[in-house]
């Protein structure tokens, strides 16, 4: 490990990301200063920060001036985090900031940003000699209190001084901090952007398990608690964050009166639908402008965007007369259920691996294009710990994958995946099956099942497509004479009806 640079951070952005990486910087013994445009953010932090441990080492700002000052005399090199919402209110703080910063200072983005904003702002701040390292933080507020995952991209020499600061602060997996130099440019930005695209992927494959189970099998939520508590336990979803948090809110109870907490919950995600998080919106956006096949996370980012307009959602449910809802299903047989809820387990993880294998291709695609070098094995051992899509079996078998093919640009063709996926598909399948039957939503799980089959479709139907395009378009074929070809067009055409 290297020697630590800095001893004080300028965290600008006293939300719930950037109030406890105060603290996770103050328990590592930096002097921290917190800083917020918003100055009722800091009237609302601060005393709260000031009764946790170490907040001595904490003191808050509300003017550039004072907050620039406490980090240290005009010509001490400064270490600045961003933990502000992304796009124009970052670039807004960067213009505030800037006349304040001098060359050697550093800027970590630790919010979720678009990656071509991240490079953007290194251009013009290589101007003035500041450095600028776009950094995915994951592991939500709980992980910056304690330890995240951190992505770190941009500059080697910029990079080369923060690590130190960044392998103190960033949560440990067998004695190794979860942090690694990604990349130049947004890669590291661009990274988090695909940890978030898996995330919605995996999380939205557990809601459905959770209503096949809750809705469907009528199964109570104490008890639902326990099956994903026995899921994270042992076997291919073992140590699974997303399982073991899943288990933990279906046991909640309400703070007050009785009932369980989750069933007041309304079924609305808006963060993508209403700006707030932008992370969604890229990885489908990537996943189409890279031409990398991603199903299961663009389904879940479509299903939430529709989730989001529970308003226009009651409308048309009352137009089709309750056609899409969920049925409650009476399996006679306990051994019937037990067998259902173990194909269930393994299709969660069958669709989980699909989610992982889209967002690793993706990485390996768009660090191919740009020049990165990502190491995919690095950025599946960061996300082994203080991080959302935390799975052990899956990274397991990822890191043992890219171990041995270093620059493998579709895990799919991977042997060890592959069985996997040959071994588990057929239990993805039978959920997909009875859950279209129950009308249960299954968007990520019925996308992950299309997804294995046209990735691995000897005779895909879109010879029938070809020729219609090519009928209407003059868009030209190949011929199956002619073998497998290269990803170009095709040299025959047929006048199929002259204009
Ligand atoms: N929550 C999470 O689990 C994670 C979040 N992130 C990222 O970290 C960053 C912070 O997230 P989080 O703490 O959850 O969000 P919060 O909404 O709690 O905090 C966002 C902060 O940005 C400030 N802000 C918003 N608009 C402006 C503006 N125009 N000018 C200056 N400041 C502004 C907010 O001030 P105000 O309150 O006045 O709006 C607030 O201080 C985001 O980029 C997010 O994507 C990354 C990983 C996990
Ligand atoms: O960055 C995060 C975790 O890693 C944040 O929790 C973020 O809110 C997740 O949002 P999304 O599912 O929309 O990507």
């Amino acid at each position: 490990m290297s020697k630590t640079t800095f001893s004080k951070i300028g965290i600008v952005g006293a939300g719930s990301m950037g109030s406890n990486m105060a603290l996770l910087f103050a328990d590592h013994d930096f002097q921290v200063s917190i800083f917020d445009v918003n100055s009722s953010n800091i009237d609302e932090t601060l005393p709260h920060l000031k009764k946790q441990k170490n907040s001595q080492n904490i003191s808050g700002y509300k003017d550039y001036d004072k907050f620039v000052s406490s980090l240290g005399s005009n010509n001490e090199p400064k270490l600045f985090l961003f933990s502000i919402t992304h796009g124009s209110p970052a670039d807004e703080v960067l213009k505030s900031l800037s006349p304040y910063l001098k060359k050697g200072d550093i800027i970590l983005d630790g919010g979720n940003e678009w990656y071509l904003n991240s490079e953007r702002r290194q251009r013009e701040m290589k101007e003035k000699g500041v450095g600028y390292i776009g950094m995915g933080v994951s592991g939500g507020y709980q992980s910056a209190r304690r330890g995240p995952s951190i992505s770190p991209g941009g500059e080697e020499d910029v990079l080369e001084k923060v690590m130190p600061v960044l392998e103190k602060v960033a949560a440990q997996w067998k004695g190794k901090p979860c942090v690694t130099r990604i990349g130049p440019g947004g890669s590291g930005h661009y990274v988090k952007m695909v940890h978030n695209g898996i995330e919605q992927g995996m999380l939205g494959v557990l809601n459905e398990a959770w209503e096949l189970l809750f809705k469907c099998l009528s199964t109570n939520l104490d008890e639902l608690a326990k099956i994903f508590e026995g899921w994270n336990e042992a076997g291919e979803l073992k140590n699974t964050f997303l399982v073991r948090i899943g288990a933990e809110i279906c046991a909640r109870k309400k703070p007050t009166g009785t009932g369980h907490l989750l069933n007041d919950i309304q079924d609305k995600v808006v963060q993508d639908a209403d700006n707030s998080e932008g992370t969604g919106v890229w990885s489908v956006q990537e996943a189409a402008l890279r031409h990398v096949s991603a199903p299961t996370i663009t389904s879940a980012h479509f299903y939430r965007i529709a989730s989001a307009a529970r308003g226009e959602r009651l409308q048309f449910f009352d137009m089709i007369g309750g056609a899409a809802a969920a049925k409650k299903q009476h399996l006679e047989k306990n051994e019937e259920r037990a067998e259902f809820i173990e194909d269930l387990r393994e299709a969660v993880y069958c669709a989980f691996l699909a989610s992982y294998c889209q967002g690793m291709n993706l990485i390996a695609r768009t660090s191919k294009d740009e020049g990165w070098g990502v190491k995919l094995k690095e950025c599946i051992r960061i996300w082994r710990a203080g991080c959302i899509i935390e799975s052990e079996y899956i990274a397991d078998l990822l890191e043992d994958v890219f171990e041995k093919d270093k620059g493998i640009m579709n895990v799919l063709l991977a042997e060890k995946i592959a069985s996997e996926i040959q071994r588990t598909m057929p239990a993805l399948k039978k959920v997909v099956l009875r859950a279209t039957e129950w009308d249960a939503h299954i968007p990520c799980m019925s996308a992950s099942l299309e997804y294995f089959k046209y990735c691995a479709g000897k005779h895909l139907p879109a010879m029938f497509m070809e020729a219609q395009l090519d009928y209407f378009g003059a868009h030209s074929y190949d011929l199956k004479s002619e073998g497998a070809g290269e990803v170009k067009k095709g040299s025959h055409h047929t006048e199929w009806q002259p204009a």
